[in-house]
């Protein structure tokens, strides 16, 4: 699968890694806050000269949980996340197989990666039911927490309150949170 940027876009579990930055997330949108992770990432990765990877999931669990608006397709989240300059994608086909994977096997999975740092938001949460989180990783790499982003009012940015301003018709607000000068990907939107 193309990105149009430099980024190798691998099937989950078929890679494996002697060394490697490593950031887990749905991604839904890459707003600001998704963007911050991303360059710290890069950043660091470069400094320490080892490949960065973003480990990702098709569709995004909440479309397959709860019936919620993906913000960008996965062509157009790959070339996003590609324009950050990040070496491999991994992308996790998320559908019922894979949400019934228990958290270990997920470490496991990271473990072939050989991250050097994991990189996440405090909130992430992974495995069957959800059980996993940033201290069960904390177990097992060495984990680093990146702050919350916020807008100018302090508000933390998500692609839940992406989804909340769209449905609500405030696109101006949205775009400012997002990040993107063009958001032709979405339905229904002109720009
Ligand atoms: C192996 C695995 C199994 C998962 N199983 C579930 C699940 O049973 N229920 C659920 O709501 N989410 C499940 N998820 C999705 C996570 O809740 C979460 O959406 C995902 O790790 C991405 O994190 P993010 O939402 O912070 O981007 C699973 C994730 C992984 C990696
Ligand atoms: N504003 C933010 N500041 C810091 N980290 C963030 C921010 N938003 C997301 N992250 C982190 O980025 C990673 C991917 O997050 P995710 O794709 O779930 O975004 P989200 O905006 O929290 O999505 P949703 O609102 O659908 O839960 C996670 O580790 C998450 O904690």
């Amino acid at each position: 699968m193309s990105t149009g940027g430099t980024a190798k876009v691998h099937p989950h579990a078929a890679l494996a890694l002697s060394s490697s930055l490593v950031t887990v997330g749905t991604f839904d949108g890459v707003h600001r806050g998704h963007q911050a992770l991303l360059s710290n990432l890069v950043t660091r990765a470069r400094r320490r000269g080892v490949p960065s990877l973003v480990y990702t999931f098709d569709p995004p669990p909440k479309t397959v949980f709860a019936k919620v608006l993906q913000l960008t397709p996965l062509e157009e989240k790959l070339r996003r996340l590609s324009h950050f300059g990040v070496d491999h994608i991994v992308v996790a086909r998320f559908d019922a197989d894979y949400a019934a994977r228990p958290a270990e096997a997920f470490i496991a999975e990271l473990g072939r990666l050989n991250p050097r740092e994991l990189w996440l938001g405090r909130d992430f949460r992974f495995g069957q039911g959800r059980k996993g989180d940033v201290a069960l990783l904390s177990r097992y790499f060495d984990v680093r927490v990146l702050k919350d982003v916020g807008c100018t009012t302090g508000e933390r940015i998500s692609s839940s309150r992406l989804r909340a301003l769209f449905g609500e018709g405030r696109r101006e607000e949205a775009r400012r949170l997002h990040g993107w000068p063009s958001l032709g990907c979405l339905p229904g939107t002109v720009d």
